[in-house]
C-alpha cells in the first residue's frame, strides 16, 4: 500500500511559490529522503503534509486518506512530525511526563500511564526521566523525548525534519540507530528531510532530490555508493558532499 502520495503539490508563502509540481509516492514501510540545498523547499513539503504550511494546492494523502487544509485530527493520529530542534515540540515549563501525555489528552485517549512508560522505554529513557524538565536534558535526550511524543498516538508515518543535525556527531549516530530500530519494531514509514547524504545512505531506501522547489530526480539510495545519478544537479550535490559513505 502507498503510505504517502503527493500529486502536483504547489506551496506558496504569500505571493512567492516555493514548491512546484511535486509528485511522489512513498510505500508503506519505506524510508524515503528529501535532499537538496538549503532553501530548495524540503521542509516546506513536510510542513504541508503535517498541516503546517498555510497555502498549498494539489493532492496529499497518507495511507489512502486525503489531507484537508488546516487542522485534521484523524490525519495527525496517523502522521506525526519530528523537528530538527526538539525544543519545538517540548513545552519548556512542563515535565517530560506532561509532554508525553499531551497528544493523548488532545485526542481524548485513555491508558496514559502505560503508554508513557512504554514509549519512554522504546526510546531508551529510564522512567525517572518523566519528572525532568526539557532544560534538564541533553540534546540527544530531548530528541528522544520528542520522538517518544510523536509515537504516543501510534502513528504509521513519521515526517522527520533534519532530526539529528542539531546534535553532536556521536549523539547523531545514537539517534539514527534509534530511528532505525523504531522503524523496524513499530512498522513505521519515514519521510526524512536531510542535507546529509551519508545519513540517506545509512537510513533510507530511496531519495528525491529537490532544486528550487522542484523534484529533479528520484533514485534508490544505493546510487549513493557509486554516484550513478542521471541528473546533473544531483551529480553536483553528490560531488560536493565528497561521496556518501555511511557515517553511522
Ligand atoms: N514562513 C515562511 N515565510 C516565508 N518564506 C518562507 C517561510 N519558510 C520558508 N520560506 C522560504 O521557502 C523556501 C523553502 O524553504 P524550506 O525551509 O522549505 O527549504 P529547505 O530546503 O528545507 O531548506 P533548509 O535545508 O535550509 O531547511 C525558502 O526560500 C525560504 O526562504
Amino acid at each position: 500500500m502507498t503510505a504517502i502520495s503527493l500529486r502536483n503539490l504547489d506551496i506558496s508563502y504569500g505571493d512567492t511559490k516555493v514548491v512546484r509540481e511535486v509528485s511522489f509516492d512513498v510505500a508503506e514501510g519505506e524510508s524515503f529522503a528529501l535532499v537538496g540545498e538549503s532553501g530548495s523547499g524540503k521542509s516546506t513539503v513536510l510542513k504541508a503534509i503535517a498541516g503546517l504550511a498555510p497555502d498549498w494546492t494539489g493532492d496529499i494523502s497518507v495511507l489512502g486518506q486525503p489531507r484537508s487544509h488546516g487542522i485534521d485530527r484523524a490525519f495527525s493520529r496517523t502522521c506525526q512530525m519530528v523537528f530538527q530542534d526538539p525544543y519545538g515540540s517540548l513545552h519548556p515549563r512542563k515535565p517530560v511526563d506532561w509532554v508525553l501525555r499531551e497528544p493523548l489528552r488532545v485526542h481524548g485517549i485513555g491508558a496514559r500511564d502505560a503508554r508513557v512508560a512504554e514509549m519512554l522505554a522504546a526510546v531508551g529513557l529510564d522512567q525517572r526521566f518523566r519528572f525532568r524538565y526539557p532544560h534538564q536534558l541533553s540534546g540527544g535526550q530531548r530528541q528522544r523525548v520528542a520522538i517518544a511524543r510523536a509515537l504516543m498516538l501510534d502513528p504509521k508515518v513519521m515526517l522527520l525534519d533534519e532530526p539529528t543535525s542539531a546534535l553532536d556527531v556521536s549523539v547523531q549516530a545514537e539517534i539514527l540507530n534509534l530511528l532505525k530500530t523504531l522503524r523496524r519494531d513499530q512498522g513505521l514509514t519515514y519521510l526524512m528531510v536531510t542535507h546529509n547524504l551519508p545519513v540517506v545512505s545509512f537510513m533510507c531506501d530511496r531519495m528525491a532530490v529537490m532544486n528550487k522547489g522542484r523534484i529533479v530526480e528520484i533514485a534508490p539510495a544505493e546510487a549513493l555508493h557509486d554516484g550513478a545519478f542521471s541528473d546533473a544537479y544531483t551529480q553536483q550535490l553528490y560531488a560536493a558532499s565528497g561521496g556518501a559513505e555511511p557515517s553511522a
